[in-house]
């Protein structure tokens, strides 16, 4: 029996999550002693880099009809495919709309959102986030297979080569219910939700013209940039830079937040990152009380100083 996982790319480049993905299915699979089988749909890149993680076969799909996603439409592909009883998808936008279809459709247990490998097997149980990221719980699957998805920076993306096999399957399922209307492209370099670090800034940046050195803090860091949802409202920055509640849920490494107060709601979106560092001018600013690291002062003094350190640190 295999452990299937959905390894997601975008325009055929597989993702950092599809990595974690195939990570975390070997780590079920050594402890089941099972195979990894990974399913991409159109790759353009090599199956090598999945071999990498540890996948030991990878089914890649050709079907000109999924060139647009549509998350029942792939589900009807992995469905046809993916035969295990337990099957891993990251916790990609795309990927969580397609895992609840799938588990409809092949009656399985679906549990969301999971940070470690499981604790148990038969019956599989395994810890997930919950209450937007404010707690964990331990979830038990209660149908004969189980579909999980994988909070993304959760559990890592992990080297374990393998020889692996590629096998190539022509499909031809219908998408006839998708229609393209536009495409919104990310304004910054880096998708926001696979960022090892982000820069995100709030209304106390005053106005989008003071966004420059939020960027160049970014750019001198390798990070993405973020904002908060009023910011986005009133139209400084692109609704793709929302987090939050009613935005994306992020959870990297170090989440840098300049001149937000840190409302729940915005936490909500931010908590489950590793370490986090807030700037702000008001020592009373409530997002103190969840940063690993507070500096209390002026974003307009301290970003450019910043900013200007780490280079000539990186120098
Ligand atoms: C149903 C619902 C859903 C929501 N969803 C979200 C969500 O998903 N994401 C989200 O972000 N919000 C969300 N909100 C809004 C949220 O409640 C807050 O209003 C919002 O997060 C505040 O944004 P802010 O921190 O940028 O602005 P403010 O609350 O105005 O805070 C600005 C901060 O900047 C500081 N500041 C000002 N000048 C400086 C300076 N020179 N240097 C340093 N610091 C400075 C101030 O001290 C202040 O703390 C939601 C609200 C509701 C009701």
């Amino acid at each position: 029996m295999a452990v299937f996982v959905y390894a997601e790319n975008i325009n055929g480049v597989y993702k950092k999550a599809a990595f974690e993905a195939v990570s975390y299915a070997k780590a079920i699979a050594t402890k089941t002693g099972d195979s990894v089988t990974a399913i991409s749909i159109n790759p353009t890149d090599s199956s090598d880099l999945l071999y990498k993680y540890g996948a030991d076969k990878v089914v890649n799909v050709k079907d000109a009809g999924l060139k647009n996603f549509s998350a029942k439409a792939y589900a009807e592909a992995i469905n046809q495919i993916a035969d295990g009883n337990i099957i891993v998808f990251p916790h990609t936008t795309d990927a969580s709309s397609i895992a609840p279809m799938l588990a409809i459709q092949k009656n399985y247990s679906l549990i969301t959102n999971v940070i470690d490998v499981p604790e148990s097997i038969s019956p599989f149980q395994v810890k997930r986030r919950a209450f937007s990221g404010k707690g964990f719980m331990h979830a038990k699957a209660d149908a004969a297979g189980v579909i999980v998805t994988v909070s993304q920076n959760a559990f890592g993306v992990k080297e374990n080569p393998v020889q692996g096999s590629e096998e190539v399957k022509e499909l031809s399922i219908t998408n006839e219910d998708t229609k393209v209307i536009n495409h919104e492209q990310s304004s910054g370099k880096l998708d926001l939700k696979e960022a090892e670090i982000v820069v995100s800034a709030g209304r106390g940046l005053k106005g989008p013209e003071n966004w420059g050195m939020i960027e160049d803090l970014a750019n001198v860091l390798g990070a993405a940039t973020a904002c908060s949802k009023p910011v986005s409202d009133i139209g400084w920055r692109g609704h793709n830079e929302h987090v939050g509640q009613t935005g994306k849920a992020i959870s990297p490494n170090l989440y840098i937040a300049v001149g937000i107060s840190g409302a729940i709601q915005h936490l909500a979106g931010v908590n489950s990152s590793k370490t986090i560092v807030v700037i702000n001018n008001d020592p009373e600013a409530p997002f103190f009380k969840s940063a690993d690291y507070g500096v209390v002062g002026d974003a307009f003094q301290i970003i450019p100083a910043l900013t200007e350190k780490i280079k000539a640190l990186k120098a």
